[in-house]
């Protein structure tokens, strides 16, 4: 069986290549009555797109969505959702010197060994532009998660190479290119960027997502785990090397008596385990974190190989990311969305009988227990 699937309830299946004449997705399972429209994906898309500052691939791909089906009346039926976007500004010749050779830290190599052929067009189906879909699937999770649970998915750009965050304020994250938390730091951030893109160089980030509002309860005990799922989910994006839930690495340095979050009739007086215990959420918020590699895609010469085992200087025209984590946090978004929704449907399949349980602890100590 290929792999271009994901999910049980909510099955999400993405298909294109970078340069093919389109990519598109099938989103099986979603319930009917949620309303749906073309705009609705706009915000998200755009978040994720290149061309829209100079720190990203300068490539400029319109990302018109058409819904092929699942839709009548502007209500999503409960049949398959087919969502297709065409691509408009590939520029395949500036792949013609590489067709033959294997980026150092790319995918070509594998994808050659595997398959024994391969479209190196843009990077084919290898390309990042692949997550475009996942964040147009996501879109729809968002919204059924938003509209029937009042949860709320925000990502934000925690590390970009070796710069970290010197405070944390969510409220000024979309106001800038990075998706930065912290306002003070742009100026610092452009300047780096525009010394690593002159340099030909790229470099790595970090993106962090918290999910507010999650109910108790959601996640399977063993195979199926919430944080199980949603670190596949994440390591399923391109150029993602590691994913931690709550404290992650950080938990191996800790005492059990310092990790364990106590809880209280007021809530919980802390957040290590980030929002999941056993496989299953707490009510907390849910906390993960992303390592994105850098690029491979680089105008700086390389020995490498080509496909005949010669030795060849590897150089990569085009137009790339600098860093690829930057436009990354859509697309973590939209995975932990269509993670919460698969989850949110089992859990009603299997256990939509049980109703709440007491006692119910806030996420926070002090916080009232909002909208659910
Ligand atoms: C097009 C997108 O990103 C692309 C991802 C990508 C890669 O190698 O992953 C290389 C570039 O493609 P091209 O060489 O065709 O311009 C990026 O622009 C997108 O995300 O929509």
């Amino acid at each position: 069986m290929s792999d271009n699937s994901f999910g049980r309830l909510l099955r999400v299946t993405t298909f294109g290549e970078s340069h093919g004449p389109a990519i598109g997705c099938v989103v099986d399972g979603c319930p009917p009555g949620i309303a749906l429209a073309a705009d609705d994906f706009r915000r998200d898309l755009d978040r994720r797109a290149t061309g829209k500052t100079r720190h990203t691939s300068a490539r400029r791909e319109a990302d018109e969505i058409e819904i092929l089906s699942g839709v009548y009346e502007g209500l999503t039926t409960g049949t398959p959702i087919g969502l297709l976007i065409r691509n408009t500004d590939a520029r395949s010749r500036d792949y013609g010197s590489i067709a033959e050779q294997f980026r150092p830290g790319h995918a070509d190599y594998a994808y050659w060994q595997k398959y024994g052929i391969r479209d190196p067009r843009g990077g084919g189906r290898s390309s990042a532009r692949e997550t475009t879909m996942r964040v147009a699937a996501g879109v729809i999770a968002r919204k059924w998660l938003a509209e029937r649970h009042g949860i709320e998915i925000q990502g934000f750009l925690s590390q970009l190479g070796e710069i970290h965050p010197t405070g944390i304020d969510l409220s000024v994250v979309e106001g800038n290119p990075f998706f930065w938390p912290d306002a003070g730091q742009v100026a610092e951030l452009e300047a780096y960027m525009d010394a690593l893109r002159k340099s030909g160089d790229s470099v790595g980030a970090r993106v962090d997502v918290v999910a507010r509002g999650v109910p108790p309860g959601w996640g399977e005990p063993v195979y199926g785990k919430l944080d199980g799922e949603l670190a596949a989910a994440l390591m399923s994006i391109n150029a993602v090397k590691g994913v931690e839930v709550g404290d992650g690495f950080e938990s191996v340095a800790q005492k059990g008596s310092e990790h364990r979050d106590r809880m209280t009739p007021g809530g919980f007086l802390s957040n290590h385990a980030g929002g999941v215990l056993g496989g299953i959420s707490t009510g907390q918020d849910l906390r993960c974190s992303v390592a994105f590699k850098p690029t491979s895609s680089l105008r700086l010469p390389v020995d490498g190989l080509d496909v005949h085992g010669e030795v060849v200087e590897v150089v990569t025209t085009g137009r790339h990311d600098p860093c690829v984590g930057i436009r990354a946090i859509p697309i973590c978004e939209a995975m932990v969305a269509l993670v919460l929704m698969d989850q949110a449907l089992r859990h009603r399949a299997q256990c939509g009988d049980v109703g709440a349980v007491a006692p119910r602890i806030p996420g926070h100590a002090g916080e009232a227990d909002d909208k659910r």
